[in-house]
C-alpha cells in the first residue's frame, strides 16, 4: 500500500536508523510499500526513514527509459568510493519541489543484503551512483540540503514549514 512521506523538518529524519535484523514477512511488506510508493511519488529512490520506519532499508529504479529495475537494499555500506566528483541537481521526496546541485563522488561500491538474504556487491556510476548515495544518507539522518550553504539550507527549510502549514490546514 502507498505509505505517506514525512517531510522536512521532521525529527525522524535526522535519525541514525538501526540495521536490519532478519527478513520477515513485515519487511518484505515494507520493501512493496515502499517500492510502491516511490513510482506513485514518482521518485527514483526511498529510505525506510522517509516513510517514518527507522530501518537501514533503501530501493531505488533510476532507470529512466527501458525496463524499471526495482532494488531493494538492507545494510547497504559504501565500500569505496571514488576521488572523481560529480554534480547532479538532486531533488528530495521529504522536500517536495526544491532542487539544489550536490557533489558526491562519481563512483561507488556498495554492499547490500538483498530479499533473498543474500550479500549483494555493486559498482554504481552516474544517477544511479548519485541516487544510492543520496538514500544511505537517509539512513543516517543525512539530507541533501546539509550539504548547501546555510542561508539556502534556511530558505529551503522556511518554505517547507510554510508547505506544513498549509497541508494542515487543508487535512
Ligand atoms: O527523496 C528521495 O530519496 C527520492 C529522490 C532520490 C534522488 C533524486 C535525485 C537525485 C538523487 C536522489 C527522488 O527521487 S526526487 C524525484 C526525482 O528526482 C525524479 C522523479 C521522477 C523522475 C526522475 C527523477
Ligand atoms: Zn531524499
Amino acid at each position: 500500500m502507498i505509505r505517506s512521506i514525512l517531510i522536512h523538518p521532521d525529527p525522524r529524519l535526522k535519525k541514525v536508523c538501526d540495521p536490519v535484523g532478519e527478513i520477515t514477512p513485515e519487511l518484505r511488506q515494507l520493501a512493496g510499500d515502499m517500492l510502491e510508493t516511490m513510482y506513485d511519488a514518482p521518485g527514483i529512490g526511498l529510505a525506510a526513514p522517509q516513510v517514518g520506519v527507522m530501518k537501514r532499508v533503501l530501493v531505488m529504479d533510476c532507470i529512466k527509459e527501458g525496463p524499471p529495475e526495482p532494488m531493494v537494499l538492507i545494510n547497504p555500506e559504501v565500500i569505496w568510493s571514488s576521488e572523481d566528483l560529480s554534480t547532479y541537481e538532486e531533488g528530495c521526496l521529504s522536500i517536495p519541489d526544491q532542487y539544489a546541485d550536490v557533489k558526491r563522488p562519481a563512483e561507488v561500491q556498495v554492499r547490500w543484503m538483498d530479499m533473498d538474504g543474500a550479500m549483494q556487491e555493486r559498482q554504481f556510476a552516474g544517477i544511479w551512483a548519485t541516487c544510492v548515495q543520496h538514500e544511505i544518507d537517509h539512513l543516517d539522518g543525512k539530507l541533501f540540503i546539509d550539504y548547501l550553504g546555510p542561508l539556502k539550507r534556511q530558505m529551503i527549510t522556511r518554505k517547507m514549514e510554510k508547505l506544513k502549514r498549509e497541508r494542515a490546514r487543508a487535512d
